[in-house]
């Protein structure tokens, strides 16, 4: 393994989705708990699918100085792997974060002695087996770091993973960004893995008067944070969402089904925090977080 490589850490459906598509383009390789031979196998959301040998290796055998980490583990994972990794690579190594919420961005950022950048999604992967991986729905990508700063690295970032057809930009808000996703996701994730129902079905009743009240909070929560509302208003910009996932199965429900621990603390966690910061009362969000599984 040679250095100069571009690493992915946590070979799920992100860190393989990452994989299908920079393989090729950039000196690649996936680092799992274990080595494998098998190659990746994608499922576009065309319906069509490709084969991608990239090297999948342990910590032990990454490269001192790869020239990136991208590490997509799930939140609850992402500190102890990185650790891991740290014993063995380059401290100026720069990373990239790929995890929902805003609950490790800050701190690796603050700690991490090389340059750290955020990146936000709304592609749609989940994984099949240990090998494949489904892109079930393009979306687009904002990279940044959260003080505006390593523009160049960022736009070098995006315009690879654009031209490896994973629509990407670099941006200087990325704080504003990772809140925005954050304030979706707390509408709608907690409420339907709770329920087990579809995003599309928060429409109906009586669930749409329960997103309604988690609105309210977050409109009270993101004026108090400092947080611009998105141009359409918070209310337009959770119901947009909901519509355009109506057939989804949430991610955190997903987590719930199959028994996993969830991202609540990433999510929430952040939002609760900041209610007690700025003493305001956020019932909904409180009793959401009371009722989610962790
Ligand atoms: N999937 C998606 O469409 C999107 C995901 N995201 C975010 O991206 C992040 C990753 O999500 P996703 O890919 O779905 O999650 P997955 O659970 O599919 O993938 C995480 C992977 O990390 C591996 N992992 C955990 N700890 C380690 C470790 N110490 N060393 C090596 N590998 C490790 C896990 O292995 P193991 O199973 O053995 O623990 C698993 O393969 C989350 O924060 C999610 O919110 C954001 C937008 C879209
Ligand atoms: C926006 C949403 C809720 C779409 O399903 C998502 O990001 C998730 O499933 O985590």
């Amino acid at each position: 393994m040679s250095n100069g490589t571009w690493l992915i850490l946590g070979p799920g459906a992100l860190g393989r989705l990452l994989a299908a598509h920079l393989s090729g383009h950039v000196p690649l390789a996936v680092i799992g708990r274990q080595a494998s031979e098998q190659p990746f196998m994608q499922s576009t959301p065309e319906g069509g699918s490709r084969i991608r040998y990239v090297p999948r290796i342990t910590v032990e055998q990454a490269p001192e100085r790869p020239r990136m980490v991208h590490l997509t583990t799930k939140t609850y994972a992402a500190n102890e792997a990185l650790e891991h990794l740290a014993q063995r690579i380059a401290d100026d190594t720069p990373i990239v974060l790929w995890q929902n919420g805003f609950q490790i961005q800050e701190p690796i950022t603050r700690r991490w002695r090389g340059p750290v950048l955020c990146a936000t999604t709304s592609e749609g992967a989940y994984t099949v087996g240990s090998d494949s991986v489904v892109h079930a729905g393009h979306g687009h990508t904002y990279i940044g770091h959260l003080d505006g700063r390593y523009y160049d690295l960022a736009e070098h970032v995006a315009t690879t993973l654009t031209v490896a057809d994973l629509s990407t930009e670099p941006c200087h808000d990325i704080r504003r960004r990772l809140w925005h996703k954050l304030a979706v996701n707390a509408a709608i994730n907690p409420l339907v893995s709770r329920y087990r129902i579809l995003n599309g079905q928060l429409r109906d009743r009586p669930f749409r008067p329960m997103v309604d009240a988690i609105i309210d909070d977050l409109v009270t929560l993101m004026a108090a944070e400092g947080i611009d509302a998105p141009d359409i208003g918070w209310p337009r910009q959770v119901w947009n969402v909901i519509e355009a996932t109506a057939n989804n199965r949430a991610s955190m429900l997903q987590d719930v089904i199959a028994g996993r621990p969830t991202e609540r603390d990433a999510i929430l966690g952040p939002l609760i925090d900041a209610a007690k910061r700025h003493r305001i009362d956020t019932p909904a969000l409180t009793a959401l977080y009371q009722n989610t599984p962790g």
